[in-house]
């Protein structure tokens, strides 16, 4: 018996701080990079023997692109409930506890057994469970890889590294690429073992509707994320690990209050709460998707920031200074509503007319944004259409970045810091780039582009290739490409894993 179930990344595009707020949206998009959970049942003679013996069954979890991320946990049944603790002789200096990992299966297992009863769990569990864990390379920075390769920071060198590469260091050091790698990883293994111990069926990780079994791996998977995050945050990241790309607002925090206390074992049941027909859960998704011939580009800037400081300084200057915030609030969202609205007629117009639509794309893919306004007046009205649209993208992203950079200089938070500045208006300026800013809370993390990605067009003309020598030739930051584009399926999903290249053979190492 095994179960596979994988997870996206993210990118806030627009609404960074503005998405804290449940008044305002977030514009997410989910990345191809995903997570993986793989579960299989221990079976080994010995583990069952021993588990036997010691009248517990013993849960395995290892992260094999890491050193020393192995976690070994028993699990015991008492008048309480469930009980999952570390083995003590696994906490040693070189393995180290993963609170994420061990929330997740603790409070898992706590809604199962209400969910199917304790003869149920203990019966899904009587082999023991033996999990991998693994994220796609995008998630942690490859330089180091790229480097010791003797390869350049490109997209082609990116694709000639191992699927699930080994980083070389343990979790704690490893640089993160802000993709959301916590809230893919908690959603995927909540999601796998939700399948895995049958409170969810199969089925509902390969539909894409929003199934009350989807809906309920969001909200074990929101509370799971914040307990282990000590906080609640937006939860754009979960939402979009579980649903995909969408116009995100948020729950209201109060409904996951009551639960929110770090003890070892929850107080109160944990269903009443967390169910999908909990009215409190108040989360709001819309779908969204980016057009189609676009390609969404991102960029690792090795320098970082630090997101809760950068959330504690503008969400006190908003405090302070509310009367300008809020009119500022006002007008971003109206942009960021714009802008989504437009990414989406954009879709549309594809759908009306993919002919015109994909001659308008390769039409203005070989001109700079500041040409597109001086078209030939003898444009067919479809293209023009698709031509404007593009152009009130463009338009719309370039607010935003203004309206952002305003929000950091009255708060004083680095939000697109001038070195940001000059990268990305170097990187707009290129022909065939449609927008582009700082991602979520911006800082020097990271940037994204959305380029025009025409059809049969020879690869070193394509946009993308020439954002790709911007980003090689750049001095003034230290600017590694993301392979992650948009993720063609929507969110969690069920996977098989001999389709998933790479992903057998780790499962498969003996302990
Ligand atoms: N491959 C993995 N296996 C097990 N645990 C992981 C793995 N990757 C991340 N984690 C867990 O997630 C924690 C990092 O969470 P944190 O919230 O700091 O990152 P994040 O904000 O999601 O980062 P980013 O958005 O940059 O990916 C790690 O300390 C670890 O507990
Ligand atoms: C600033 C904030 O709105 C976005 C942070 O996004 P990111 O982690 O920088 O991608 C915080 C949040 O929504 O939780």
């Amino acid at each position: 018996m095994s179960t596979a179930v994988s997870s996206p990344g993210k990118v806030l595009l627009a609404g960074g701080y503005l998405v804290l707020d449940p008044a305002y949206s977030g514009v997410v998009v989910s990345t191809s990079a995903r997570f993986y959970t793989v579960i299989q049942d221990l079976d080994e003679a010995a583990t069952i023997a021993r588990a036997k013996a010691a009248r517990s069954i013993e849960i395995r979890v290892r992260s094999p692109q890491f050193v020393d991320a192995t976690w070994v946990y028993v699990v015991s049944f008492d008048f309480d409930g469930v009980r999952v603790e570390q083995v003590a002789d696994n906490v040693s200096s070189t393995s180290t506890r993963n609170k994420f990992v061990h929330l997740a299966l603790e409070r898992t297992l706590a809604l199962a057994l209400e969910a199917t009863g304790a003869g149920a769990l203990q019966n899904r569990l009587s082999y023991g469970l033996d999990i991998t864990i693994v994220g796609d390379n995008d998630f942690y920075s490859q330089r180091a890889q790229l480097e010791s390769s003797g390869l350049p920071p490109t997209l082609a060198s990116l694709s000639q590294l191992p699927p699930f590469s080994p980083t070389g260091v343990r979790l704690p050091e490893v640089h993160k690429t802000g993709l959301g790698s916590s809230a893919a990883l908690i959603t995927s293994l909540v999601s796998s073992l939700l399948v895995h111990l049958s409170v969810i069926p199969r089925d509902e990780l390969v539909s894409e509707e929003p199934t009350a079994g989807r809906r309920l791996a969001h909200n074990l998977s929101q509370y799971v994320h914040c307990l282990a995050q000590g906080k609640v945050g937006s939860g754009f990241d979960v939402s979009a690990a579980v649903f995909g790309s969408q116009l995100y607002t948020r729950f209201d925090p109060a409904v996951l209050q009551p639960l929110m206390s770090d003890e070892v074992a929850a107080p109160q049941p944990l269903l009443p709460i967390i169910s999908p027909e909990n009215v409190a859960w108040n989360y709001r998704i819309a779908p969204f998707k980016l057009p189609p011939l676009t390609r969404l580009m991102l960029a690792d800037v090795d320098a970082g920031s630090n997101t809760p400081s950068l959330v504690g300084q503008v969400l006190r200057w908003r405090t302070e200074s509310s009367e300008i915030a809020n009119a500022l609030w006002k007008t971003l969202d109206q942009i960021n509503l714009a802008l989504s609205q437009t990414l989406l007629k954009l879709s549309e117009l594809h759908a009306h007319d993919p002919k015109a639509y994909s001659k308008a794309v390769k039409y203005l893919s070989t001109l700079q944004a500041v040409q597109w306004l001086f078209l030939n007046p003898n444009t067919p009205a479809v293209e023009q259409d698709v031509m404007d649209a593009f152009t009130e993208v463009q338009r719309l992203s370039e607010a935003v970045r203004a309206k952002m950079r305003e929000m950091g200089n009255l708060s004083g938070a680095a939000i697109e810091p001038p070195e940001q500045t000059a990268l990305l208006d170097a990187c707009v300026s290129v022909a065939g780039v449609i927008g582009g800013g700082v991602p979520g809370a911006g800082g020097y993390d990271a940037i994204w582009l959305l380029a025009l990605d025409p059809e049969n067009c020879p690869s070193a003309e394509l946009p993308t290739s020439r954002i790709e020598r911007v980003w090689a030739e750049w001095k003034g930051l230290d600017v590694s490409p993301l392979s992650a584009s948009e993720s063609a399926a929507r969110g969690v999903r069920l996977e098989d894993v001999a389709q998933v290249q790479g992903l057998k053979a780790l499962v498969d190492v003996p302990w």
